[in-house]
């Protein structure tokens, strides 16, 4: 394992962060997502909604490097990543987060957090290893969880934390290894009523305050209306449309698109 912290993707000054130009996947005679192109500005959050089916997830396992690309490509701070692993991509800066919840819940939260630390700084990735004073990855770990408001739970074993905690602590774990594009897929799944508006703020806040681009697959518009400077809508595998959240919200063929679901 290199021990190198990898450098974070920097795009040239002016030049979108993530470029994907006729985006394609065809699996077994179907085309899952059919030549979506689009740029995103460092700084960005681009919301990514759809009907159920329309592609989302697939464009994120493609862009994250999970589902083969059979078409198009993807550049990521000037460097065409289409090619590339899953842990290559995430070494150059690009971090997900998954619709199920994907913490180890018989470590506690602070361990969670320190393994994504440990792994970025180049360490063992043993849960069990010895803290000693002043270890980077303990005080990364710290500042991620205070920073999505876990501060206080750090001892507490993360299968204990409730569903909305849990997204929070992937939240931390995302942040512990400093991604510069930040592809959160479905972060509102299955979280209470009662948590999603302190979960909405925890990912305002690090869009706001860091600077992360963020990209986020989410299907309720009023979590999106506050949070995102553009909406991508995905339909039938296709980039249907791509604006600010008023004109897509009532952008004509959208309504067409979610006929019978809401919008
Ligand atoms: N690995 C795969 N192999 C074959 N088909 C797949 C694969 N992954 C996704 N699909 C198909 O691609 C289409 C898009 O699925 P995807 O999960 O990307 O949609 P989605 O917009 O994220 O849906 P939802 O909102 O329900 O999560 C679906 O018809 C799905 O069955």
């Amino acid at each position: 394992m290199s021990t190198q912290p990898a450098p974070a993707a920097r795009p040239a000054a002016g030049a979108p962060v993530l470029q994907v130009e006729g985006l394609t996947c065809a699996i077994g005679g179907a085309v899952i997502v059919d030549g979506v192109g689009f740029d995103v500005a460092p700084g960005e959050f681009v919301a990514v909604i759809g009907p159920n089916g329309a592609g989302k997830t697939s464009l994120f396992n493609l862009l994250s490097g999970l589902l083969p690309v059979t078409g198009g490509t993807v550049t990521l701070a000037g460097a065409d990543i289409t090619r590339e692993s899953p842990s290559a991509r995430a070494r150059r800066g690009l971090g997900r987060t998954f619709q199920a919840s994907s913490v180890f819940v018989g470590l506690t939260v602070r361990e969670n957090v320190r393994l994504a630390a440990q792994a970025k700084l180049g360490g063992s990735m043993r849960p069990w290893q010895r803290v000693r004073p002043g270890d980077a990855a303990q005080e990364v770990a710290g500042r991620s969880l205070e920073r999505v408001g876990l501060g206080a739970r750090g001892e507490d074993l993360a299968g204990a934390l409730s569903h909305g905690d849990k997204r929070k602590l992937e939240l931390a774990i995302l942040l512990a290894t400093d991604p510069a594009v930040v592809l959160l897929d479905e972060p509102m799944a299955g979280v209470s009523i009662e948590d999603v508006a302190g979960l909405t703020e925890v990912i305002a806040s690090v869009h706001r305050e860091e600077g992360k681009t963020v990209l986020m697959v989410e299907h309720h518009m009023d979590v999106l209306l506050g949070l995102a400077d553009r909406v991508a809508v995905m339909h039938h595998g296709k980039l249907l449309a791509l604006d600010t959240p008023a004109k897509v919200t009532s952008d004509p063929a959208v309504q067409q698109a979610y006929l019978g679901e809401s919008l």
